[in-house]
């Protein structure tokens, strides 16, 4: 048996089109969202990723605004920038790419953020959000991953209600949010969050109807820790060079061989990357939605 693609290009192509017209119908009420990015430095992968969250803006309606700075830019310099992004009218929701330079502090700067502009979902007043409006709809934003993990299962037509989901990784962007995202009676999953002081990950794994591997290790989901059908979604990213091309390419959490197992597995590339950047767009017009 071969597990079923959970196809991330795709379902992120359709939430694009669905987006398009509700930027469409903002626009005749003379609402243009405007996203802007902050990128510090010259990570090759993260100006790749800054660049298609331009390219994704246009697609859609969305105007997008770019603050690119060296990576030797202090914290008051990039406190100051993101200040006047508060500030700008122009700029209904930004982003900081992750991660920082090491100089930086990163929590520092996720708190500057305006809440009502934070398209990532990650200052501290909609991380709480999320955790205290449990049984209300929640109208601040989310982080982008894990409800990009949400709605390619939903889209494949696979119910969260019941599952017990282990997520391995415990990191800000996905790890630490999606279980109180997930438990939400909306969802109704029960969420096991596993990390490298985890005792026995393998036991762990073992248990789960859906694994979200999300802890940047090549292969640390095999095949022999997979339950038959279980859904694998594969959120890690390393880079590996190809020692015959020199090329760097992407390798993720879950062994190839795990997809002889599963009912179901996300490909990376083309599974929950390109949903990050759709539900990023998301929360862009929502946050414009209700401003309007
Ligand atoms: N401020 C944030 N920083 C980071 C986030 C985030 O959500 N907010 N997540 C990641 C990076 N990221 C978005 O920013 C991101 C990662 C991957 C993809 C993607 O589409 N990947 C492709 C493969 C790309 C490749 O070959 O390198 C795929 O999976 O098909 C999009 C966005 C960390 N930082």
């Amino acid at each position: 048996m071969t597990a079923q693609i959970l196809d991330g290009k795709a379902a992120a192509a359709a939430i694009k089109q669905e987006l398009a017209e509700r930027v469409a119908a903002l626009a005749e009420r003379g609402v243009v969202p405007g996203l802007a990015t902050v990128l510090v430095g010259e990570d090759p992968g993260s100006q790749w990723y800054v660049a298609g969250k331009h390219r994704d803006c246009a697609e859609v309606g969305i105007a997008s605004i770019k603050r690119e700075l060296p990576e030797t830019v202090t914290q008051e310099e990039l406190e100051a920038v993101l200040d006047e992004l508060n500030a700008d009218p122009g700029c209904t929701g930004y982003i900081v790419q992750l991660p920082l330079p090491k100089h930086i502090d990163t929590d520092r700067i996720l708190e500057r953020i305006d809440p009502d502009k934070d398209a990532d979902g990650l200052h501290p007043t909609n991380l709480g959000r999320l955790v205290l409006n449990a049984n209300s709809p929640i109208s601040s934003p989310l982080p982008c991953t894990p409800r990009g993990v949400i709605e390619l299962v939903e889209r494949n037509g696979i119910s969260w209600a019941g599952k017990h989901v282990v997520v391995v990784g415990r990191g800000v962007t996905v790890g630490r949010p999606i279980g109180p995202l997930l438990t939400r009676r909306e969802y109704n999953a029960t969420v096991t969050l596993t990390h490298t002081g985890t005792r026995d990950l393998g036991a762990e794994l073992r248990r789960a109807d859906v694994i979200v591997a999300a802890a940047g290790v090549e292969g640390i989901v095999q095949a022999e820790n997979v339950k038959p059908g279980a859904v694998v979604l594969d959120v890690g990213v390393s880079r590996k060079v190809d020692p015959e091309t020199g090329k760097s390419r992407v390798v993720g959490d879950v062994d190839p061989e795990v997809a002889s197992i599963a009912g179901w597995v996300s490909p990376n590339p083309g599974g929950v990357g390109p949903m990050t950047r759709a539900l990023l767009l998301k929360n862009v017009v929502e946050m414009a939605e209700r401003r309007s």
